[in-house]
């Protein structure tokens, strides 16, 4: 995103001195502070003498990650710098998108996750822990108070990536790409951890864990805890938009269903992993010169994602193509654990929200089962011929030679998509999945991997259909329209402006999806189509005269540049 000059929106009065302005990464800027800054807010014998440009900053930063070896090692030099000057990191981020988004999103993220309490230095965001319920108000409004806070991605990390439970940390990396990708102003978001506790032994039994050293809270008590927390939401933070992150597959549908028209919240691996698939879907139907309604789908792995990915997609099928919701279910095939989601499965294996996409065990007479009645994914590709193959079971390899060739022999095109996170866990790599059909697979895949190569020995990019593709456009939308409530209607205006800029509509050899170095870009269209959609229906809440929506989306979009301060004792802290 080219910077843009704002002056009059970067002037800030700031009552912060000395030491206090040093150690607050909102207004520190280091060497970048200007003489008569330094004079007017006691910095003068603090700093070395020279003043450096932002740009000069960058490159001592970008060179100094540079002597850090691991991606993991970088990431951590990156969240140091985080906490010591927001435009800073936020610049050099914007500026090497490419290269840094593996560094702090998937998949260097999930081992930044699973060390969190080894690599902790310095407390970030909001912990709201069940031990502490009685407190949540006050340690809420500690936070909040005197804030205009327009964003809150909360997790209760039991379902981070696809490495499970993991006790704290998820919600500061999706913040992050809020801010890097759409320009959400990180003084305006905030990061909560629900600390519930965890099941994870190794972390109970580590002393040097930070969360809260107890098993799961589960049943009513963890609903109360969860809904005393939304009600603070709702009640001081009425345009808040409420994200959530990486809940586990029992509570993230349901908790979407139970406040989701009461105030806008969005759960992103349902709603986001939907929106971004079905683009990568659109995106590659569009090669195939085929419609949404006449393909068979089969998504491996039924959880929060896998879910999420068949109602987006059913109800992509339902709006676009205009069939009956009952004949578009028929196109799915889900399979988890114990196989193809088929009625014999029984309640216990099934859960309720699964119900549309449960298969009549008498299509499945004569089929191979193993000893308990299930049916294999290579049974279900044989049988049904699918045009689209979805992973997103963190069940590495689940997409096996075998599998990949027989779903080939079903189709010219086939549209395979492994999407566990993080790249460890990827149902097939995708150069196997190019090689073992030849070349003609259309693939995304959820973390980055390298290109593969066409039957004509271009490169062919692998897009990565990961929801950070979509969600801070889906979220910067919602907050720009003000809208009390996000509507499937909404996302899937979304949805379709990014399948519109897809590199593949144009050149059947290119990637499915855009680039994640245009995502700022995409997204900032993405956002627009939202807010449009939100005005259009009635759920926004804006007044602005004559702007345009793009014109209210570029004022409001916060930019890694230094503004100029004017010391004010009554100013900003
Ligand atoms: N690309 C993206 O944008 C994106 C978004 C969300 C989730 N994901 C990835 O998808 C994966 C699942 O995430 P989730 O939030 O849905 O988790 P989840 O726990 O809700 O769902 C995983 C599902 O897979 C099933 N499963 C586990 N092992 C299996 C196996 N061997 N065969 C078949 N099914 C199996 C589980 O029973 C569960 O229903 C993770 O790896 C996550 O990183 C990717
Ligand atoms: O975090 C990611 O990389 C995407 C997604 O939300 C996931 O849970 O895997
Ligand atoms: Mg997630």
């Amino acid at each position: 995103m080219a910077p843009l000059s704002n002056a009059s929106k970067n002037v800030f009065r700031v009552a912060a001195r000395g030491e206090v302005i040093l150690d607050n990464p909102r207004w520190n800027k280091g060497t970048g502070f200007t003489h008569q800054e330094r004079k007017d807010f006691g910095l003068t014998g603090r700093l070395p003498h020279r003043v450096n440009t932002l740009d000069d900053q960058v490159s001592r930063a970008y060179d100094q990650l540079q002597s850090h070896e691991t991606p993991l090692r970088k990431n951590s030099f990156l969240q140091s710098l985080k906490e010591q000057n927001w435009v800073l990191y936020y610049s050099l981020i914007q500026r090497y998108l490419r290269e840094l988004m593996p560094i702090v999103y998937t998949p260097t993220e999930a081992d930044a996750i699973a060390n969190y309490s080894h690599l902790f230095r310095r407390s970030e965001g909001l912990y709201l822990t069940f031990d502490d319920r009685d407190t949540m108000e006050e340690d809420f409004l500690e936070q909040v108070k005197g804030r205009s806070i327009d964003l809150i991605v909360v997790s209760d990390a039991e379902a981070i990536l696809g490495i499970g439970d993991q006790g704290v940390g998820i919600s500061t990396a999706k913040s992050v790409i809020y801010t890097v990708i759409a320009g959400i102003d990180p003084s305006k978001s905030l990061a909560i951890t629900l600390d519930v506790g965890t099941n994870n032994e190794e972390l109970l039994n580590d002393r040097l864990y930070v969360g809260w050293p107890h098993k799961r809270v589960r049943g009513q008590a963890y609903d109360d805890f969860v809904d005393k927390f939304v009600q603070l939401v709702r009640k001081h933070l009425p345009h808040c938009l409420l994200h959530f992150e990486d809940f586990g597959v029992t509570n993230a549908q349901r908790l979407l269903e139970l406040y989701r028209d009461k105030h806008a919240v969005f759960n992103d691996d349902v709603q986001g992993t939907g929106a971004v698939t079905l683009a990568a879907v659109m995106s590659a139907i569009g090669v195939t010169k085929s419609k949404l309604a006449e393909q068979r789908f089969i998504i491996y792995g039924a959880g929060s994602a896998g879910l999420g990915i068949a109602h987006q997609l059913r109800d992509g099928i339902v709006e676009l193509d205009g069939v009956p919701a009952a004949q578009a279910n028929s196109q799915f095939y889900l399979i988890d654990k114990f196989g193809l989601i088929k009625n014999s499965l029984g309640d216990d294996k099934i859960r309720p929200s699964l119900r549309d996409f449960v298969r009549a065990d008498a299509e499945w007479e004569g089929v191979p089962t193993d000893g308990n009645g299930g049916v294999s994914l290579l049974e279900v590709v044989k049988k049904v011929r699918p045009t689209v193959l979805i992973g997103t079971s963190t069940h590495p390899g689940a997409f096996t030679e075998d599998v990949i060739k027989e779903m080939a022999k079903g189709c010219d095109r086939p549209i395979i998509l492994p999407l566990s996170n993080p790249s460890r866990l990827v149902e097939v790599d995708p150069a196997l999945a190019n090689e073992w059909t030849a070349g003609k697979a259309l693939l995304a895949t959820g973390s980055p991997f390298p290109p593969a190569k066409t039957p004509g020995g271009k490169d062919y990019i692998i897009a990565e259909c990961n929801n950070a593709l979509i969600y801070p456009g889906l979220g910067f939308g919602a907050i720009l329209a003000r809208s009390r409530i996000l509507t499937d209607t909404m996302i899937l205006a979304g949805t379709q402006r990014l399948a519109s800029l897809s590199p593949a509509l144009k050149d059947p050899d290119a990637a499915l999806l855009p680039d994640f170095g245009d995502a700022p870009e995409v997204n900032f269209e993405v956002a627009v189509a939202v807010a449009e959609q939100a005005i259009k229906e009635g759920s926004a809440d804006v007044d602005w005269d004559d702007k345009t929506v793009r014109e209210k989306a570029r004022e409001m979009q916060w930019l890694p540049i230094y503004g100029e301060y004017v010391y004010d004792k009554d100013g900003e802290a």
